[in-house]
């Protein structure tokens, strides 16, 4: 027999016991717009999930796409604006969110899937009342002279509720969800989400065994550099105090807490731009970026 073959064979084992704890389980993928770089790597990811799903694990997927947004404002002349980590939304910045996520991002992923040999259906949170949301509160950081100031981000949102009901019945039928990060206010108006925490608040709600964040960098890396191999969940917060954590890892990581503390059992980061990034995290002993763990 070939090494080639024998090799295939001893990665088909190593995997045997991840197939048993994560069959039937659901585990939330967060596909970063950073991490959707060319049509081959877009390609391996839709061939990841649908991978998945055939051996009986129920991925849901939740995209971005603040890159994909940011080519469409420049078209218009409009400067993107983000404060940590998320994007002053006024109401025309909203409505080419809304527009770049839902009509183009979402059906793109959605399709791809489907061309692939899978059953996707792209949903926004706004469907189904999914992703209920109310303006979000953010406050910049006190200093000694003025206390913390309220900062007023436009139409960004946070999620208040998710209606599971929807994804349980898709999850039934074996369809893929496919969802993009906008929720619905009280008011029945859009809400901009950060899709991390789309994605955090959506695992909680599923009790998923695991929620992978795909995206730009290996991992979360510590004040040298280096890559950080396991955070324990109450290291999260001094982290971000201290300013090791930054900018767009800032969401990341707290998507990641909010969903230990809904009952998820591990949180991932990875380099979405590595080939079969989801695969080798899973599936092999090493795995490869930043785990979150209770
Ligand atoms: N400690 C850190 N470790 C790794 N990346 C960090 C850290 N702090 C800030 N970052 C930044 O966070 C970015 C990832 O966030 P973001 O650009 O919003 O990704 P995505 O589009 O995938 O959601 C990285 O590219 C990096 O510049
Ligand atoms: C409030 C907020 O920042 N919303 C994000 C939603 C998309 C997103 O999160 O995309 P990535 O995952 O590719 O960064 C935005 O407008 O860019």
């Amino acid at each position: 027999m070939p090494n080639d073959g024998i090799a295939k064979a001893k990665v088909l084992v190593e995997s045997l016991p991840y197939l048993r704890e994560f069959s039937g389980k659901t585990l939330v993928i967060k596909y970063g717009g950073h991490a959707m770089v060319d049509e081959e790597l877009k390609r391996n990811f839709a061939l990841d999930v649908i991978l998945m799903q055939y051996i009986g694990i129920r991925p849901v997927v939740v995209h971005g796409g603040g890159p994909q947004i940011n080519r469409f404002l420049g078209k218009m002349q409009i400067e993107p604006n983000y404060i940590q980590g998320m994007r002053v939304t006024d109401g025309e910045t909203m409505d080419v969110v809304e527009m770049v996520l839902v009509g183009k991002v979402n059906k793109e992923i959605v399709s791809l899937i489907n061309h692939c040999g899978g059953k996707a259906v792209g949903l926004s949170g706004r469907d189904g009342d999914l992703v209920q949301a109310k303006k979000m509160d953010m406050h910049a950081p006190a200093t000694e002279n003025r206390p913390p100031e309220l900062i007023d981000l436009g139409r960004v949102g946070e999620v208040t509720r998710v209606n599971p009901e929807l994804l349980r019945t898709l999850q039934e039928k074996d369809f893929i969800p496919v969802i993009a990060p906008v929720g619905v206010g009280g008011d029945g108006q859009a809400f901009n989400i950060n899709a991390d925490l789309v994605a955090g608040a959506i695992a909680a709600e599923l009790k998923a065994l695991k929620l992978i964040l795909l995206t730009d960098v290996a991992g979360v890396r510590n004040s040298q550099g280096e890559l950080i191999s396991t955070i324990y969940r109450e290291q999260i917060d001094p982290l971000i105090a201290e300013g090791v954590i930054q900018g767009g890892m800032i969401p990341k990581v707290n998507c990641c807490k909010a969903a230990l503390n809904g009952g998820v059992s591990k949180a991932h980061i990875i380099d979405g731009r590595q080939e079969h990034a989801i695969l080798l995290e899973i599936f092999t002993h090493t795995g490869i970026g930043t785990e979150l763990v209770a």
